[in-house]
């Protein structure tokens, strides 16, 4: 089966030619029905722009056109009818709602999704087979609905949609005014660089939607996609671009798993067993991709033995301490890991006994204190491989410590004395360049996920820029006269002019005060010495692999999201570079 795309409806497609010459639908061995390149591409290449066919939120909170049929008790029968699972909470009402919403004559455009056989024995199968029969016996909105018809559209939105994040931003009293606040000190200091302060302020809240595509759909999922996709919120599309060249006849992947999903990369720099496992559950299939088919170089195994396919494979010679880390003891510091993880990135609130404990545990897991020599050798504790994925974000939740979390709770000075700063920078050294070495590309020499390491390594990016930011500048306060506001006067003249004044303040002539008014300004000083390697290499990194990737993979179509990360990238080259010349 070779089919032009044309054959179908293309009603939700922007680039309606493009698309067409760019891809055929085609059964393939692996992946069944896929869309297939018809011609060679380059990265950037826009390869599909589509609105979404359906699209409906998460989690409601009130009636909208995105969920024209909530109300508080319906929201909550629904949930009761899945209250065992925490995992399908809040998808499986949302998905209900979506389904009670459609009108009778939309329903054939849904035979285009694939779903899973409701006969399958498969866990999430049933537990949407029984959540629909539940709410259709139990829930008056629902009494003629089919509950198979409803559970096979609840396992085509778990199959083929998308959850994209949008901002959303809450205006109440409050944060309107610290938005006029916040405007008026821009002319002063400039754009703040996600100055955390400021992001708290605004108040912008992650909101999740399920968008469900009838194009975007037949792509095959992989973990190391040659296709990178994004949910543009103004224009109502998801985009999809070529992230590297591509041969005629390459199968077009993305990653159903997020990659733009700033928890340290989440699934897609995990494991192999852990990316599989959630694939399974919420997709229905094994994944065969290449990164799942190659060895699992996220467990950390190199040189002499490599996880794969479930068993350890040798080359030459067994190496006792590497598989030891793998099972009871890896699960136990992935699962500690990512609980850090999510307290260090503000996913979490954080208490100060956990903020206590963030180093001490995190350098035990490195660093295992030696036991004394016991018979039972199986117990002991090894370090945390080299190039084992926790290994990576543990030094991400000791760079976001040192950088950030120290100083709001025990102090800004405190922490310099410590040299925390410094620290902080050398452990985002540290986990980009695992990025880079480990996610960004394979050890096998097939490819990686490039984009999944860059977003990854952005939440650890914007923490050292703001810190290399604040660290090297300071605030004075100057005494300006109002007199003095003369058009095309050199402003830094004039501010010397009142500081000469003030070093002279005895003869201050009282009567000239009423003019007088008290005004900040920044002015640049120099890095300290010691945070000038690390710095430099953070620079490197990024200028070397990550600014080219995303300029490329982004000329075609720009995206403001991105467009505004480059900026807040090339801002902070120029700031190490002014303070460098210092
Ligand atoms: C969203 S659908 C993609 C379109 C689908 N092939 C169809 O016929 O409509 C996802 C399904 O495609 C197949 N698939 C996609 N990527 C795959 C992969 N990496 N490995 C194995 N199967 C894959 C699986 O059957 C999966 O359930």
């Amino acid at each position: 089966m070779h089919q032009q795309v044309g054959q179908y409806d293309l009603s939700t497609v922007v680039n309606k030619d493009t698309f067409s010459e760019t891809v055929e639908f085609r059964q393939c061995e692996i992946e069944g029905r896929s869309l297939v390149t018809k011609q060679p591409l380059n990265p950037g290449d826009i390869i599909l722009v589509e609105h979404p066919q359906l699209r409906y939120l998460i989690e409601p909170e009130c009636r909208s056109s995105l969920s024209p049929h909530y109300s508080k008790r319906l929201w909550q029968q629904l949930k009761e009818s899945i209250q065992n699972d925490e995992d399908f909470s809040p998808g499986v009402p949302a998905a209900m709602l979506g389904y009670l919403s459609l009108k009778e004559e939309e329903r054939p455009k849904y035979d285009f999704f694939y779903y899973p056989e409701l006969t399958e024995e498969h866990p999430t199968v049933q537990l949407i087979k029984e959540a629909s029969n539940t709410v259709v016996s139990t829930v008056p909105e629902f009494k003629d609905i089919d509950a198979m018809d409803m559970a096979k559209f609840i396992l085509k939105i778990y199959g083929n949609a998308h959850t994209v994040s949008f901002a959303h931003e809450r205006t109440t009293q409050t944060h309107k005014k610290r938005k006029e606040r916040r405007q008026r000190y821009i002319p002063k200091f400039g754009e703040p660089y996600d100055n955390s302060a400021f992001a708290e302020e605004r108040q912008v809240q992650q909101r999740s939607m399920i968008c469900l595509m009838t194009w975007g759909s037949k792509f095959a999922h992989s973990c190391a996609p040659n296709m990178f996709l994004q949910y543009e919120p103004s224009e109502n599309v998801m985009v999809f671009r070529a992230v590297r060249a591509l041969e005629q006849g390459t199968v077009l992947s993305f990653s159903y798993l997020p990659e733009d999903d700033m928890s340290l990369g989440g699934l897609v720099c995990g494991t192999t067993v852990l990316r599989q496992a959630k694939l399974r559950k919420f997709k229905f299939f094994e994944c065969a991709c290449t990164r799942c088919s190659d060895y699992d170089w996220s467990r950390g195994c190199e040189g002499e033995i490599y996880y794969h396919k479930g068993q350890w494979e040798t080359r030459c010679g067994v190496q006792q301490d590497i598989p030891s880390f793998i099972g009871k003891r890896e699960d136990h510091v992935q699962k500690i890991t990512l609980a850090f993880a999510g307290l260090a990135h503000g996913l979490k609130p954080v208490d100060e006994d956990s903020l206590r404990m963030i180093e001490p545990y995190m350098e035990d897991l490195l660093h295992p204190e030696e036991e004394e020599e016991d018979d039972d050798d199986e117990d002991k504790e090894v370090p945390v491989p080299e190039h084992h994925w926790t290994y990576g974000s543990i030094h991400a939740v000791l760079s976001t410590y040192h950088l950030k979390l120290f100083s709001q709770f025990f102090g800004k000075g405190l922490a310099e004395r410590f040299g925390m700063t410094q620290k902080g920078l050398n452990e985002a050294v540290i986990y980009m360049r695992f990025l880079n070495n480990r996610i960004w590309s394979c050890p096998s020499g097939s490819p990686g996920n490039p984009m999944a390491a860059f977003f990854a390594g952005w939440r650890i990016l914007t923490i050292v820029m703001e810190s290399v930011f604040q660290g090297t500048q300071k605030t004075v306060a100057i005494r300006s006269t109002k007199t003095e506001t003369i058009p095309g006067n050199n402003s830094n003249n004039k501010k010397k002019k009142c500081n000469d004044d003030d070093s002279d303040s005895s003869d201050d002539d009282s009567s000239s005060e009423e003019e007088e008014e008290l005004v900040t300004t920044t002015e640049l000083i120099p890095m300290p010495e010691i945070w000038k390697q690390p710095v430099g290499q953070i620079i490197d990194i990024v200028q070397s692999e990550w600014i080219p990737l995303v300029t490329q993979v982004f000329h075609a179509r720009r995206s403001p999201v991105v467009d505004d990360m480059l900026q807040r990238i090339n801002q902070f080259i120029d700031r190490v570079e002014q303070v460098s010349a210092l």
